[in-house]
């Protein structure tokens, strides 16, 4: 069986489309791996996803992107494994406070990765929202209720589409900026992009070719 490449942008996969000479669809097969771009965000990607699993069996899912970062000590172009992630604005508020669909009685809020493919980059924590996060209260607020280490678009409806299926699964992100109020002159896209797509030849190379 193959791995799934899951990316939200083909943006994201610049160089590794280059590397592996793909076409430029959001759908591609080859020998020992395929790719598909979502589109950003949950919805898109929990869409995409659920419908391509459906039609397809894959021994890995391998979600790749770029992350905001809450940890400034964490420098911009690292690549961290993130091995847990959460719906962060699934629930609802009361008053100042919010309580997780967890909370509520609905079901996990927080999913993880799995896989026995030895990944040699740091462990983190993420959380997934719909709305990139951007002024200090919210920042707060999240680090309060969650102690992430990074930020994504898709990640939690990749691990969730991933348990529903009972799929392997393992999501790596560069980091392109931190999670702060919104300067895109402060993000580094094309160096968390490079430092990506490094990794993900590099992995791919050894661990899906035949
Ligand atoms: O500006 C560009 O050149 C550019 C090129 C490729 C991709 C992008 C994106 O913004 C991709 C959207 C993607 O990024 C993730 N992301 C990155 N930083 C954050 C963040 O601070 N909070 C939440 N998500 C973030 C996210 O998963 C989006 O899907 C730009």
């Amino acid at each position: 069986m193959k791995t799934l490449i899951v990316a939200a942008t083909k943006a994201e996969l610049t160089y590794f489309y280059q590397h592996f000479n793909l076409s430029g669809n959001d759908f591609i097969q080859s020998k020992t791996f395929d790719v598909l771009i979502t589109g950003v965000g949950m919805v898109a990607t929990a869409y995409a996803l659920g419908k391509h699993l459906n039609l397809s069996r894959y021994n890995l899912v391998l979600n790749l992107g770029i992350a905001g970062c809450f940890d400034r000590t964490i420098k911009l172009g690292s690549v961290l494994n993130i091995t847990e992630d959460v719906f962060a604005e699934l629930g609802a508020q009361n008053g100042n406070d919010f309580l997780s669909i967890k909370q509520l009685g609905f079901g996990e809020n927080a999913y993880t990765s799995k896989s026995e493919t030895k990944i040699d980059l740091p462990k983190v924590k993420g959380i997934s929202v719909n709305c990139v996060t951007g002024n200090e209260n919210t920042i707060k607020r999240l680090i309060d209720s969650f102690n992430p280490i990074t930020e994504s678009m898709e990640g939690a409806a990749v691990f969730y589409a991933c348990d529903k299926e009972k799929i392997d699964c393992l999501q790596i992100r560069s980091i392109s900026n931190y999670v702060e109020a919104r300067n895109k002159d402060n993000w580094k896209v094309g160096l968390a992009i490079e430092n990506l797509n490094s990794w993900a030849i590099d992995f791919v190379e050894k661990h899906t070719m035949v």
